[in-house]
Protein backbone atom coordinates (compact mmCIF):
# COMPACT_ATOMS: atom_id res chain seq x y z
CA UNK A 1 0.00 0.00 0.00
CA UNK A 2 1.10 3.56 -0.70
CA UNK A 3 -0.17 6.87 1.19
CA UNK A 4 -1.95 10.24 -0.23
CA UNK A 5 -1.26 13.02 2.46
CA UNK A 6 -3.44 16.30 2.75
CA UNK A 7 -1.93 19.74 2.29
CA UNK A 8 -2.01 19.96 5.88
CA UNK A 9 -0.18 17.07 6.46
CA UNK A 10 2.20 17.83 3.61
CA UNK A 11 2.95 21.13 5.18
CA UNK A 12 3.35 20.14 8.56
CA UNK A 13 5.92 17.56 7.71
CA UNK A 14 7.78 20.47 5.85
CA UNK A 15 7.78 22.44 8.55
CA UNK A 16 9.37 19.65 10.66
CA UNK A 17 12.06 19.01 7.78
CA UNK A 18 12.93 22.37 6.89
CA UNK A 19 14.36 22.03 10.87
CA UNK A 20 17.19 19.83 9.28
CA UNK A 21 17.70 21.08 6.16
CA UNK A 22 16.69 24.68 4.96
CA UNK A 23 13.91 25.12 2.82
CA UNK A 24 16.08 26.90 -0.50
CA UNK A 25 17.36 23.27 -0.41
CA UNK A 26 14.58 21.48 -0.42
CA UNK A 27 12.95 23.35 -3.39
CA UNK A 28 16.50 22.42 -5.73
CA UNK A 29 15.47 18.88 -4.51
CA UNK A 30 12.02 19.33 -5.64
CA UNK A 31 12.97 20.90 -8.85
CA UNK A 32 15.75 18.81 -10.09
CA UNK A 33 13.05 15.81 -9.77
CA UNK A 34 11.04 18.40 -12.43
CA UNK A 35 13.78 18.94 -14.64
CA UNK A 36 14.39 15.18 -14.58
CA UNK A 37 11.41 14.74 -15.63
CA UNK A 38 10.80 17.15 -18.16
CA UNK A 39 14.25 16.64 -19.98
CA UNK A 40 13.02 13.15 -20.01
CA UNK A 41 9.60 13.77 -21.53
CA UNK A 42 11.49 16.51 -23.74
CA UNK A 43 13.22 13.23 -25.32
CA UNK A 44 10.31 11.22 -25.45
CA UNK A 45 7.82 13.31 -27.40
CA UNK A 46 10.38 15.82 -29.28
CA UNK A 47 13.35 13.05 -29.95
CA UNK A 48 16.01 15.83 -28.03
CA UNK A 49 16.69 17.53 -25.14
CA UNK A 50 19.16 20.08 -25.75
CA UNK A 51 18.02 22.95 -28.52
CA UNK A 52 14.23 22.64 -27.34
CA UNK A 53 12.46 25.04 -25.82
CA UNK A 54 10.50 24.58 -22.40
CA UNK A 55 8.14 27.09 -20.79
CA UNK A 56 7.25 27.76 -17.39
CA UNK A 57 3.80 28.73 -16.37
CA UNK A 58 4.92 30.28 -12.89
CA UNK A 59 2.30 31.17 -10.17
CA UNK A 60 2.71 33.75 -7.13
CA UNK A 61 4.21 30.57 -4.54
CA UNK A 62 6.47 28.61 -4.03
CA UNK A 63 4.76 25.73 -6.97
CA UNK A 64 6.44 28.74 -9.18
CA UNK A 65 9.78 28.47 -7.55
CA UNK A 66 9.90 24.85 -8.21
CA UNK A 67 9.16 25.79 -11.88
CA UNK A 68 11.41 28.36 -11.87
CA UNK A 69 14.42 26.46 -10.43
CA UNK A 70 13.52 23.51 -12.60
CA UNK A 71 13.99 26.13 -15.81
CA UNK A 72 17.77 26.88 -14.26
CA UNK A 73 19.07 23.26 -14.50
CA UNK A 74 16.65 22.67 -17.55
CA UNK A 75 19.31 25.59 -18.91
CA UNK A 76 22.11 23.63 -17.94
CA UNK A 77 20.72 20.63 -20.32
CA UNK A 78 20.93 23.23 -23.22
CA UNK A 79 17.10 23.60 -23.41
CA UNK A 80 15.66 27.08 -23.96
CA UNK A 81 13.83 28.21 -21.59
CA UNK A 82 11.07 31.06 -21.03
CA UNK A 83 8.99 31.83 -18.06
CA UNK A 84 5.44 33.47 -18.26
CA UNK A 85 5.09 35.24 -14.91
CA UNK A 86 0.78 35.15 -14.33
CA UNK A 87 2.16 37.63 -10.85
CA UNK A 88 5.26 38.88 -11.90
CA UNK A 89 5.63 40.74 -8.68
CA UNK A 90 5.32 37.86 -6.49
CA UNK A 91 7.29 35.58 -8.80
CA UNK A 92 9.60 33.28 -6.52
CA UNK A 93 12.87 35.64 -6.73
CA UNK A 94 15.40 33.07 -5.87
CA UNK A 95 13.56 31.06 -8.49
CA UNK A 96 13.75 34.04 -10.79
CA UNK A 97 17.11 34.78 -10.30
CA UNK A 98 18.50 31.76 -10.67
CA UNK A 99 16.76 31.04 -14.22
CA UNK A 100 18.25 34.47 -14.96
CA UNK A 101 21.78 33.66 -14.11
CA UNK A 102 20.92 30.40 -16.39
CA UNK A 103 20.06 32.26 -19.36
CA UNK A 104 16.61 31.86 -19.24
CA UNK A 105 13.44 34.50 -20.30
CA UNK A 106 11.44 35.77 -18.13
CA UNK A 107 8.36 37.45 -19.78
CA UNK A 108 5.04 38.89 -18.49
CA UNK A 109 1.48 36.86 -19.02
CA UNK A 110 -0.27 40.18 -19.42
CA UNK A 111 1.84 43.16 -19.86
CA UNK A 112 1.52 46.21 -21.80
CA UNK A 113 0.84 44.57 -25.14
CA UNK A 114 -1.90 42.16 -23.93
CA UNK A 115 -4.68 41.05 -26.13
CA UNK A 116 -8.59 40.64 -25.16
CA UNK A 117 -8.09 37.91 -23.80
CA UNK A 118 -5.26 39.45 -21.31
CA UNK A 119 -2.83 37.38 -23.06
CA UNK A 120 0.56 39.28 -23.73
CA UNK A 121 2.46 38.92 -27.19
CA UNK A 122 5.09 37.18 -25.59
CA UNK A 123 3.52 35.40 -23.23
CA UNK A 124 1.13 34.05 -26.03
CA UNK A 125 4.10 33.23 -28.43
CA UNK A 126 6.42 31.39 -25.39
CA UNK A 127 3.21 29.52 -25.14
CA UNK A 128 2.94 28.23 -28.65
CA UNK A 129 6.51 27.47 -29.18
CA UNK A 130 6.88 25.16 -26.78
CA UNK A 131 7.95 21.53 -27.08
CA UNK A 132 7.17 21.34 -23.37
CA UNK A 133 5.14 23.46 -20.70
CA UNK A 134 6.04 23.17 -17.30
CA UNK A 135 3.24 24.47 -14.54
CA UNK A 136 4.02 25.72 -11.59
CA UNK A 137 0.83 28.08 -11.58
CA UNK A 138 -0.43 26.71 -7.88
CA UNK A 139 0.21 23.18 -6.02
CA UNK A 140 -0.36 22.66 -2.26
CA UNK A 141 -2.37 25.95 -1.91
CA UNK A 142 -5.16 26.19 -4.95
CA UNK A 143 -8.22 27.40 -3.89
CA UNK A 144 -11.05 27.38 -6.65
CA UNK A 145 -10.98 26.90 -10.35
CA UNK A 146 -7.95 28.68 -12.22
CA UNK A 147 -7.91 32.31 -12.66
CA UNK A 148 -9.17 34.00 -15.84
CA UNK A 149 -5.33 34.64 -17.00
CA UNK A 150 -4.41 31.71 -15.82
CA UNK A 151 -7.18 29.77 -17.35
CA UNK A 152 -6.60 31.10 -21.11
CA UNK A 153 -2.79 29.93 -20.94
CA UNK A 154 -3.59 26.47 -20.21
CA UNK A 155 -6.15 26.65 -22.77
CA UNK A 156 -3.78 27.55 -25.49
CA UNK A 157 -1.07 25.15 -24.47
CA UNK A 158 -0.42 22.00 -27.12
CA UNK A 159 2.59 20.83 -25.84
CA UNK A 160 3.17 17.74 -23.41
CA UNK A 161 2.78 18.94 -19.47
CA UNK A 162 4.81 18.48 -16.25
CA UNK A 163 2.55 19.21 -13.61
CA UNK A 164 4.67 20.31 -10.66
CA UNK A 165 3.13 19.17 -7.52
CA UNK A 166 -0.06 18.84 -8.56
CA UNK A 167 -2.04 19.68 -12.12
CA UNK A 168 -3.25 23.61 -11.34
CA UNK A 169 -6.86 23.71 -11.35
CA UNK A 170 -7.31 20.53 -9.78
CA UNK A 171 -8.91 20.39 -5.75
CA UNK A 172 -5.33 19.26 -3.89
CA UNK A 173 -7.67 17.49 -1.15
CA UNK A 174 -11.38 16.21 -3.12
CA UNK A 175 -9.74 15.96 -7.30
CA UNK A 176 -12.25 17.99 -7.60
CA UNK A 177 -12.30 20.68 -11.23
CA UNK A 178 -14.14 23.30 -11.67
CA UNK A 179 -13.58 24.85 -14.89
CA UNK A 180 -10.19 24.86 -16.33
CA UNK A 181 -7.17 22.43 -15.08
CA UNK A 182 -4.13 21.57 -16.71
CA UNK A 183 -4.12 18.22 -18.18
CA UNK A 184 -0.63 17.02 -17.25
CA UNK A 185 1.56 14.19 -19.20
CA UNK A 186 3.31 13.35 -15.97
CA UNK A 187 2.64 15.14 -12.58
CA UNK A 188 6.26 15.31 -10.35
CA UNK A 189 5.01 15.29 -6.47
CA UNK A 190 7.49 15.39 -3.73
CA UNK A 191 7.35 12.87 -0.55
CA UNK A 192 4.28 11.10 -1.23
CA UNK A 193 0.64 11.59 -3.18
CA UNK A 194 -1.70 14.36 -2.54
CA UNK A 195 -5.59 13.04 -2.39
CA UNK A 196 -6.26 14.65 -5.73
CA UNK A 197 -3.59 12.19 -7.33
CA UNK A 198 -6.33 9.47 -6.49
CA UNK A 199 -9.82 11.25 -6.32
CA UNK A 200 -12.22 12.13 -8.79
CA UNK A 201 -11.25 14.12 -11.65
CA UNK A 202 -7.74 14.68 -10.21
CA UNK A 203 -6.86 10.99 -11.17
CA UNK A 204 -7.47 11.60 -14.80
CA UNK A 205 -5.66 15.37 -14.74
CA UNK A 206 -2.65 13.88 -12.95
CA UNK A 207 -2.12 10.95 -15.21
CA UNK A 208 0.75 9.10 -14.33
CA UNK A 209 2.34 10.72 -11.25
CA UNK A 210 6.17 10.53 -10.01
CA UNK A 211 6.77 10.71 -6.31
CA UNK A 212 10.87 12.30 -6.01
CA UNK A 213 12.21 12.00 -2.48
CA UNK A 214 13.07 15.50 -0.80
CA UNK A 215 13.33 14.24 2.43
CA UNK A 216 9.93 14.10 3.91
CA UNK A 217 9.64 10.59 4.19
CA UNK A 218 10.67 10.28 8.46
CA UNK A 219 7.86 13.26 8.78
CA UNK A 220 4.85 12.24 6.71
CA UNK A 221 3.60 10.52 9.45
CA UNK A 222 -0.05 7.93 9.02
CA UNK A 223 -1.82 9.18 5.61
CA UNK A 224 -4.69 10.29 4.52
CA UNK A 225 -5.50 7.68 2.10
CA UNK A 226 -3.92 4.02 1.76
CA UNK A 227 -3.73 3.10 -2.05
CA UNK A 228 -3.63 -0.78 -2.95
CA UNK A 229 -1.05 -1.99 -5.25
CA UNK A 230 -1.95 -4.77 -7.70
CA UNK A 231 1.04 -6.37 -6.68
CA UNK A 232 -0.14 -6.54 -3.23
CA UNK A 233 -3.34 -7.91 -3.59
CA UNK A 234 -1.91 -10.48 -5.59
CA UNK A 235 0.27 -11.63 -3.36
CA UNK A 236 -2.59 -11.51 -0.64
CA UNK A 237 -5.18 -13.15 -2.81
CA UNK A 238 -6.06 -16.12 -1.24
CA UNK A 239 -5.68 -19.66 -3.32
CA UNK A 240 -5.77 -23.15 -1.91
CA UNK A 241 -2.44 -24.73 -0.63
CA UNK A 242 -1.34 -28.69 -0.31
CA UNK A 243 -2.68 -28.42 3.18
CA UNK A 244 -6.32 -27.11 2.08
CA UNK A 245 -9.67 -28.93 1.68
CA UNK A 246 -12.83 -26.96 0.36
CA UNK A 247 -13.97 -26.26 3.93
CA UNK A 248 -10.29 -24.84 4.91
CA UNK A 249 -10.60 -21.65 2.90
CA UNK A 250 -14.10 -20.78 4.57
CA UNK A 251 -17.53 -21.37 2.98
CA UNK A 252 -19.67 -18.33 1.92
CA UNK A 253 -23.10 -17.98 2.26
CA UNK A 254 -24.78 -15.86 -0.22
CA UNK A 255 -28.42 -14.50 0.44
CA UNK A 256 -29.58 -13.12 -2.74
CA UNK A 257 -32.10 -12.52 -5.10
CA UNK A 258 -35.60 -13.60 -4.95
CA UNK A 259 -37.82 -16.07 -7.40
CA UNK A 260 -38.99 -12.88 -9.58
CA UNK A 261 -35.21 -11.81 -9.17
CA UNK A 262 -33.04 -14.70 -9.30
CA UNK A 263 -29.86 -12.71 -11.85
CA UNK A 264 -28.25 -10.72 -7.99
CA UNK A 265 -27.82 -14.21 -6.80
CA UNK A 266 -26.22 -16.27 -9.78
CA UNK A 267 -24.43 -13.17 -10.28
CA UNK A 268 -22.85 -13.25 -6.37
CA UNK A 269 -23.00 -16.58 -6.19
CA UNK A 270 -20.83 -16.63 -9.02
CA UNK A 271 -18.68 -14.37 -8.32
CA UNK A 272 -17.63 -16.19 -4.58
CA UNK A 273 -17.29 -19.48 -7.06
CA UNK A 274 -14.72 -17.75 -9.48
CA UNK A 275 -13.09 -15.63 -6.31
CA UNK A 276 -11.86 -18.93 -4.14
CA UNK A 277 -11.95 -22.07 -4.16
CA UNK A 278 -13.80 -22.45 -0.78
CA UNK A 279 -17.45 -23.59 -0.57
CA UNK A 280 -19.72 -21.67 -1.56
CA UNK A 281 -23.51 -22.20 -0.05
CA UNK A 282 -26.40 -20.11 -1.40
CA UNK A 283 -30.09 -19.92 0.39
CA UNK A 284 -33.03 -18.38 -0.94
CA UNK A 285 -35.95 -19.29 -3.25
CA UNK A 286 -33.61 -18.77 -6.46
CA UNK A 287 -31.64 -22.22 -5.50
CA UNK A 288 -32.67 -23.85 -8.75
CA UNK A 289 -31.53 -21.33 -11.08
CA UNK A 290 -28.22 -20.66 -9.27
CA UNK A 291 -27.34 -24.54 -8.83
CA UNK A 292 -28.47 -24.17 -12.85
CA UNK A 293 -25.49 -22.50 -13.56
CA UNK A 294 -23.44 -22.67 -10.81
CA UNK A 295 -23.52 -27.11 -9.92
CA UNK A 296 -20.39 -26.18 -7.73
CA UNK A 297 -22.82 -24.20 -5.15
CA UNK A 298 -24.90 -25.91 -2.02
CA UNK A 299 -27.86 -24.42 -2.74
CA UNK A 300 -31.12 -24.29 -0.24
CA UNK A 301 -34.14 -22.90 0.11
CA UNK A 302 -33.59 -21.03 3.19
CA UNK A 303 -31.02 -19.01 4.96
CA UNK A 304 -32.48 -20.94 8.34
CA UNK A 305 -31.69 -24.66 6.79
CA UNK A 306 -28.21 -23.20 5.20
CA UNK A 307 -25.49 -25.29 6.53
CA UNK A 308 -22.53 -23.55 8.29
CA UNK A 309 -20.61 -21.14 7.01
CA UNK A 310 -17.75 -18.32 8.00
CA UNK A 311 -19.35 -15.32 6.11
CA UNK A 312 -22.20 -14.23 4.71
CA UNK A 313 -22.92 -11.56 1.58
CA UNK A 314 -26.24 -10.58 1.69
CA UNK A 315 -29.10 -8.12 0.10
CA UNK A 316 -29.19 -8.05 -3.28
CA UNK A 317 -32.47 -8.79 -4.89
CA UNK A 318 -33.45 -10.35 -1.50
CA UNK A 319 -36.68 -7.20 -1.21
CA UNK A 320 -37.18 -4.90 1.18
CA UNK A 321 -39.91 -6.24 2.55
CA UNK A 322 -40.75 -8.82 5.00
CA UNK A 323 -39.33 -12.11 3.73
CA UNK A 324 -36.49 -9.73 3.10
CA UNK A 325 -35.67 -8.48 6.61
CA UNK A 326 -36.27 -12.00 7.88
CA UNK A 327 -33.21 -13.15 6.13
CA UNK A 328 -31.29 -10.06 7.04
CA UNK A 329 -31.69 -10.34 10.58
CA UNK A 330 -30.99 -14.32 10.79
CA UNK A 331 -27.89 -13.50 8.86
CA UNK A 332 -26.79 -10.90 11.19
CA UNK A 333 -27.47 -13.04 13.99
CA UNK A 334 -25.38 -15.68 12.72
CA UNK A 335 -22.06 -13.74 14.54
CA UNK A 336 -19.45 -14.51 11.05
CA UNK A 337 -18.77 -11.35 9.22
CA UNK A 338 -21.89 -10.06 7.24
CA UNK A 339 -21.15 -8.37 3.56
CA UNK A 340 -24.18 -6.33 3.65
CA UNK A 341 -25.33 -4.90 0.15
CA UNK A 342 -28.26 -3.72 -1.87
CA UNK A 343 -31.46 -4.00 -0.12
CA UNK A 344 -30.51 -5.40 3.28
CA UNK A 345 -28.92 -1.42 3.31
CA UNK A 346 -32.50 -0.28 2.40
CA UNK A 347 -33.78 -2.48 5.10
CA UNK A 348 -31.02 -1.65 7.99
CA UNK A 349 -31.56 2.55 6.95
CA UNK A 350 -35.41 1.82 7.59
CA UNK A 351 -35.74 0.28 10.37
CA UNK A 352 -32.97 0.37 13.35
CA UNK A 353 -33.75 -2.33 15.18
CA UNK A 354 -32.31 -4.61 12.66
CA UNK A 355 -29.20 -3.25 13.90
CA UNK A 356 -29.75 -4.90 17.06
CA UNK A 357 -29.62 -8.16 15.75
CA UNK A 358 -26.18 -7.66 14.91
CA UNK A 359 -23.27 -9.99 16.86
CA UNK A 360 -21.12 -7.01 18.39
CA UNK A 361 -17.71 -9.14 17.56
CA UNK A 362 -18.64 -9.98 14.50
CA UNK A 363 -17.57 -7.68 11.59
CA UNK A 364 -19.94 -5.46 9.40
CA UNK A 365 -19.24 -4.20 5.83
CA UNK A 366 -21.40 -1.78 4.11
CA UNK A 367 -21.50 -1.42 -0.12
CA UNK A 368 -23.34 1.11 -0.49
CA UNK A 369 -23.65 2.83 -4.17
CA UNK A 370 -23.98 7.09 -3.22
CA UNK A 371 -28.15 6.29 -2.97
CA UNK A 372 -27.91 3.66 -0.94
CA UNK A 373 -25.17 5.67 1.14
CA UNK A 374 -28.20 8.95 1.26
CA UNK A 375 -30.45 6.31 2.68
CA UNK A 376 -28.19 5.23 5.37
CA UNK A 377 -26.67 8.84 6.04
CA UNK A 378 -27.62 11.71 3.68
CA UNK A 379 -26.38 13.04 1.01
CA UNK A 380 -22.49 12.18 0.33
CA UNK A 381 -21.22 15.72 -0.38
CA UNK A 382 -17.80 16.84 -2.52
CA UNK A 383 -15.97 15.22 0.50
CA UNK A 384 -16.44 11.38 0.02
CA UNK A 385 -13.45 10.10 1.67
CA UNK A 386 -14.46 12.70 5.28
CA UNK A 387 -18.33 11.23 4.72
CA UNK A 388 -17.11 7.89 4.20
CA UNK A 389 -14.79 8.03 7.18
CA UNK A 390 -17.78 9.37 9.42
CA UNK A 391 -20.35 6.56 8.58
CA UNK A 392 -17.97 3.77 9.30
CA UNK A 393 -17.26 5.16 12.68
CA UNK A 394 -20.64 5.80 13.90
CA UNK A 395 -21.70 1.87 12.34
CA UNK A 396 -18.72 0.50 13.35
CA UNK A 397 -18.71 -1.21 9.96
CA UNK A 398 -16.52 -1.03 6.97
CA UNK A 399 -18.33 0.88 4.19
CA UNK A 400 -17.24 1.05 0.84
CA UNK A 401 -18.72 3.97 -1.34
CA UNK A 402 -19.16 2.94 -4.92
CA UNK A 403 -18.04 4.93 -8.01
CA UNK A 404 -15.36 5.96 -10.26
CA UNK A 405 -13.03 6.04 -7.34
CA UNK A 406 -14.22 3.01 -5.03
CA UNK A 407 -13.39 4.86 -1.10
CA UNK A 408 -13.14 2.30 1.70
CA UNK A 409 -13.48 3.30 5.32
CA UNK A 410 -12.55 0.87 8.80
CA UNK A 411 -14.32 1.99 12.28
CA UNK A 412 -10.66 3.10 12.95
CA UNK A 413 -10.46 6.10 10.46
CA UNK A 414 -8.34 3.83 8.08
CA UNK A 415 -9.07 4.74 4.25
CA UNK A 416 -8.39 3.54 0.96
CA UNK A 417 -9.34 4.34 -2.14
CA UNK A 418 -9.20 2.21 -5.84
CA UNK A 419 -9.76 4.13 -8.96
CA UNK A 420 -11.73 2.27 -11.17
CA UNK A 421 -9.72 4.17 -13.88
CA UNK A 422 -12.58 4.05 -16.30
CA UNK A 423 -16.35 3.50 -15.76
CA UNK A 424 -16.95 0.34 -17.57
CA UNK A 425 -17.76 -1.76 -13.94
CA UNK A 426 -20.88 1.19 -14.57
CA UNK A 427 -23.90 -1.65 -15.65
CA UNK A 428 -26.35 -3.38 -13.83
CA UNK A 429 -25.51 -6.22 -11.29
CA UNK A 430 -21.58 -4.98 -11.32
CA UNK A 431 -22.36 -4.75 -7.50
CA UNK A 432 -24.01 -8.50 -7.09
CA UNK A 433 -20.36 -9.67 -8.37
CA UNK A 434 -18.57 -7.25 -6.02
CA UNK A 435 -20.81 -8.34 -3.15
CA UNK A 436 -19.75 -12.40 -4.33
CA UNK A 437 -16.26 -11.43 -4.11
CA UNK A 438 -16.42 -9.17 -0.24
CA UNK A 439 -18.16 -12.71 1.06
CA UNK A 440 -15.60 -15.01 -0.32
CA UNK A 441 -12.48 -13.22 0.66
CA UNK A 442 -14.19 -12.17 4.50
CA UNK A 443 -14.84 -16.35 4.24
CA UNK A 444 -11.38 -16.75 3.90
CA UNK A 445 -10.19 -14.61 6.89
CA UNK A 446 -9.30 -11.47 5.19
CA UNK A 447 -9.27 -8.41 7.09
CA UNK A 448 -12.60 -6.86 6.06
CA UNK A 449 -11.07 -3.59 5.27
CA UNK A 450 -8.32 -5.25 3.18
CA UNK A 451 -10.49 -7.78 1.66
CA UNK A 452 -12.95 -4.78 0.20
CA UNK A 453 -9.59 -2.54 -1.13
CA UNK A 454 -8.64 -6.53 -2.79
CA UNK A 455 -12.36 -7.07 -4.39
CA UNK A 456 -12.89 -3.72 -5.67
CA UNK A 457 -8.98 -3.74 -7.05
CA UNK A 458 -9.51 -7.02 -8.52
CA UNK A 459 -13.80 -5.97 -9.73
CA UNK A 460 -12.41 -2.97 -11.78
CA UNK A 461 -9.23 -5.00 -13.28
CA UNK A 462 -11.88 -7.35 -14.23
CA UNK A 463 -14.34 -4.80 -15.83
CA UNK A 464 -11.38 -3.27 -17.41
CA UNK A 465 -10.35 -6.95 -18.81
CA UNK A 466 -13.44 -7.75 -20.14
CA UNK A 467 -14.25 -3.99 -21.91
CA UNK A 468 -10.81 -3.94 -23.68
CA UNK A 469 -10.80 -7.65 -24.79
CA UNK A 470 -7.85 -8.47 -22.25
CA UNK A 471 -5.75 -5.23 -23.22
CA UNK A 472 -3.95 -2.90 -21.20
CA UNK A 473 -5.36 -0.02 -19.49
CA UNK A 474 -5.47 2.50 -21.98
CA UNK A 475 -6.71 -0.23 -24.84
CA UNK A 476 -9.96 0.49 -26.00
CA UNK A 477 -12.88 -0.80 -25.10
CA UNK A 478 -16.55 -1.33 -25.61
CA UNK A 479 -19.73 -1.47 -22.95
CA UNK A 480 -19.75 -5.13 -21.07
CA UNK A 481 -22.49 -6.52 -18.52
CA UNK A 482 -21.92 -7.82 -15.25
CA UNK A 483 -22.03 -11.30 -16.78
CA UNK A 484 -18.63 -10.56 -18.58
CA UNK A 485 -17.25 -8.71 -15.92
CA UNK A 486 -17.99 -12.02 -13.57
CA UNK A 487 -16.24 -13.92 -16.54
CA UNK A 488 -13.12 -11.47 -16.53
CA UNK A 489 -12.68 -12.35 -12.84
CA UNK A 490 -10.27 -15.13 -12.77
CA UNK A 491 -7.86 -13.07 -15.50
CA UNK A 492 -7.93 -10.28 -13.50
CA UNK A 493 -6.51 -12.74 -10.55
CA UNK A 494 -4.62 -14.22 -12.66
CA UNK A 495 -3.41 -10.69 -13.73
CA UNK A 496 -2.65 -9.22 -9.69
CA UNK A 497 -1.11 -12.85 -9.03
CA UNK A 498 1.45 -12.31 -11.76
CA UNK A 499 2.72 -8.78 -10.90
CA UNK A 500 3.43 -10.55 -7.26
CA UNK A 501 6.03 -12.98 -8.56
N1 LIG B 1 7.79 25.00 1.06
C1 LIG B 1 8.74 24.48 0.29
O1 LIG B 1 9.91 24.81 0.27
C2 LIG B 1 8.34 23.46 -0.62
C3 LIG B 1 7.09 23.58 -1.25
N2 LIG B 1 6.93 22.92 -2.41
C4 LIG B 1 6.21 23.58 -3.48
O2 LIG B 1 5.44 24.68 -3.00
C5 LIG B 1 4.07 24.52 -3.36
C6 LIG B 1 3.18 25.21 -2.34
O3 LIG B 1 3.56 26.58 -2.48
P1 LIG B 1 2.71 27.73 -1.77
O4 LIG B 1 2.12 27.22 -0.55
O5 LIG B 1 3.61 28.88 -1.76
O6 LIG B 1 1.50 28.10 -2.74
P2 LIG B 1 1.22 27.71 -4.24
O7 LIG B 1 2.47 27.90 -5.02
O8 LIG B 1 0.55 26.38 -4.29
O9 LIG B 1 0.13 28.81 -4.68
C7 LIG B 1 0.65 30.09 -4.94
C8 LIG B 1 -0.45 31.10 -4.95
O10 LIG B 1 -1.33 30.86 -6.04
C9 LIG B 1 -2.56 31.56 -5.77
N3 LIG B 1 -3.65 30.66 -6.12
C10 LIG B 1 -4.41 29.91 -5.28
N4 LIG B 1 -5.34 29.23 -5.98
C11 LIG B 1 -5.16 29.56 -7.26
C12 LIG B 1 -5.82 29.18 -8.46
N5 LIG B 1 -6.87 28.31 -8.45
N6 LIG B 1 -5.40 29.71 -9.63
C13 LIG B 1 -4.36 30.56 -9.66
N7 LIG B 1 -3.68 30.97 -8.54
C14 LIG B 1 -4.09 30.45 -7.38
C15 LIG B 1 -2.56 31.89 -4.30
O11 LIG B 1 -2.29 33.26 -4.18
C16 LIG B 1 -1.36 31.08 -3.77
O12 LIG B 1 -0.73 31.70 -2.68
C17 LIG B 1 3.88 23.05 -3.46
O13 LIG B 1 2.78 22.73 -4.29
C18 LIG B 1 5.22 22.59 -4.06
O14 LIG B 1 5.18 22.70 -5.46
C19 LIG B 1 7.95 21.94 -2.81
O15 LIG B 1 8.95 22.63 -3.50
C20 LIG B 1 8.56 21.29 -1.62
C21 LIG B 1 9.26 22.34 -0.85
K1 LIG C 1 1.02 22.93 -10.49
Amino acid sequence: MYGAWTPDQIRAAEQKLFARTPEPQVMRRAAYAVAVHTARLLDESSGSVAGRHATLLVGAGNNGGDALWAGAFLRRRGVGVTAVLLSPDKAHPAGLAALRRAGGRVVEAGGPSADTAGIGAEAADAVERADVVVDGIVGLSARGGLRPTAAELVRRVTAPVVAVDLPSGVDPLTGAVDGAAVSAEVTVTFGGHRPCHVLGAGVVHSRPVEVADIGLDDFLGDPELYLLEDAEVGACWPVPSASDDKYSQGVVGIAAGSATYPGAAVLAGGAAVQATSGMVRYAGPAADVVRAHWPEVVATGSVTDAGRVQAWAVGPGIGTGGSGREVLRHVLEAGVPVCADADSITLLAEDPTLWDARDPDAPLVLTPHAGEFARLAGEVGADRVSAVREVAARFDAVVLLKGNTTVVAAPDGRVLVNSARQSWPATAGSGDVLTGLIGALLAAGIDPWAACGFASLVHSRAALLAATGGADADAVGAPIGASALLASVPDAIRAVRAEAL
